[in-house]
């Protein structure tokens, strides 16, 4: 999945002056995270073990085992895991809900961050499926409708809600139902706002089947996701809102001078979302060598 989704490394154009304005990240690391930040695709590659086309085939990739690439991508997890200890003691044992439109992200971003913090990572969209032993969440809609389906998934939420240490994906729809926040309140909530386009694209990479609200009967992949998500994300902008942090890619991406927000990698955006965590929760941010966090 990865290896194949990520874009092009060779486009991104970083300007000096700009990066690590907002994140507190130091300049010189944070660029090389934008710029050849692919620690999956590494750890991936070092087993030799693609699943699809290995990056190092591609052409417009960086070299995979060029000693520099590997050389980076360790320091890119290197600082992730530093900014995931220092957020961990400021977290205190709470959960974090990551909330946000369907392939946003907070499934991939969550994972990188649940090992960089030391939680557990938990899809509640498959905590609802393991409880009713049923396959898919397209299966769910389809045998019992949505509301089934959103009554099962405000349980998962409120179960999740009383444990600690978890990063969750929620559904992209969790935030539609106020109850819902209730559980989330009991963790940090955190949105990934990332523009429809974006999603649609990731989303028409992989089809539509799995996601039943997008999954039309006519129109091409794209347009399908485009049209569904571009009516749902307008419905829910109010909803998303509510997050105690937003992590908005348009944002992250032009503060690192970076031109399309599908050039900022999975690690990037999870360690901006760790940076704005520590800041919402009262810890340093202008310095890695600032720890105000009780
Ligand atoms: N930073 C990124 N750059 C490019 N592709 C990405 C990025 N993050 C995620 N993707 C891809 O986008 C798709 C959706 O990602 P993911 O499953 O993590 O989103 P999600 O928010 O959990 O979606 P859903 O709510 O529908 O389950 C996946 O194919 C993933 O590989
Ligand atoms: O945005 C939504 O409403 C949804 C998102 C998915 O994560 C699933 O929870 C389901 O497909 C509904």
């Amino acid at each position: 999945m990865e290896a194949s989704a990520w874009s092009p490394v060779m486009r991104v154009s970083i300007h000096s002056n700009r990066v690590g304005r907002s994140s507190g990240i130091p300049p010189s690391l944070l660029k090389q995270i934008i710029y050849r930040g692919l620690p999956r695709i590494v750890g991936h590659l070092s087993l030799n073990d693609c699943g699809g086309p290995c990056p190092s085939t591609r052409g417009d990739r960086a070299p995979a085992f060029e000693a520099g690439n590997l050389f980076t991508s360790l320091e890119a997890t290197w600082l992730l895991k530093k900014k995931g200890q220092e957020v961990r003691r400021c977290l205190a044992g709470r959960s974090i809900f990551l909330v946000g439109m369907m392939g946003s992200g907070k499934t991939t971003v969550g994972e990188i961050m649940s090992e960089a913090l030391g939680y557990t990572f938990i899809d509640s969209d498959k905590y609802v499926e393991q409880t009713l032993g049923l396959d898919s969440v397209a299966q769910i809609f389809k045998q019992c409708g949505e509301k089934f389906f959103r009554d099962y998934e405000s349980d998962a939420l409120q179960q999740l809600s009383m444990m600690g240490n978890l990063v969750v994906a929620t559904g992209g729809g969790a935030v539609i139902r106020p109850v819902n926040w209730e559980y989330m309140k009991q963790g940090l909530s955190v949105y990934l706002d990332v523009p429809v386009d974006a999603l649609a694209r990731r989303i028409a990479a992989v089809g539509t089947n799995s996601r039943p609200l997008l999954d039309f009967d006519s129109g091409d992949p794209y347009t399908k996701a485009f049209i569904g998500l571009f009516t749902l994300s307008k419905k829910r902008a109010q909803s998303y809102s509510s997050a105690d942090v937003t992590v908005s890619l348009l944002d992250l991406a032009a503060n690192l001078g970076v031109e399309d927000v599908s050039d900022l990698t999975p690690t990037a955006i999870a360690t901006e979302v760790l940076v704005q965590v520590e800041k919402f929760l009262g810890g340093g941010i202008d310095s890695l060598d600032k720890r105000t966090c009780p």
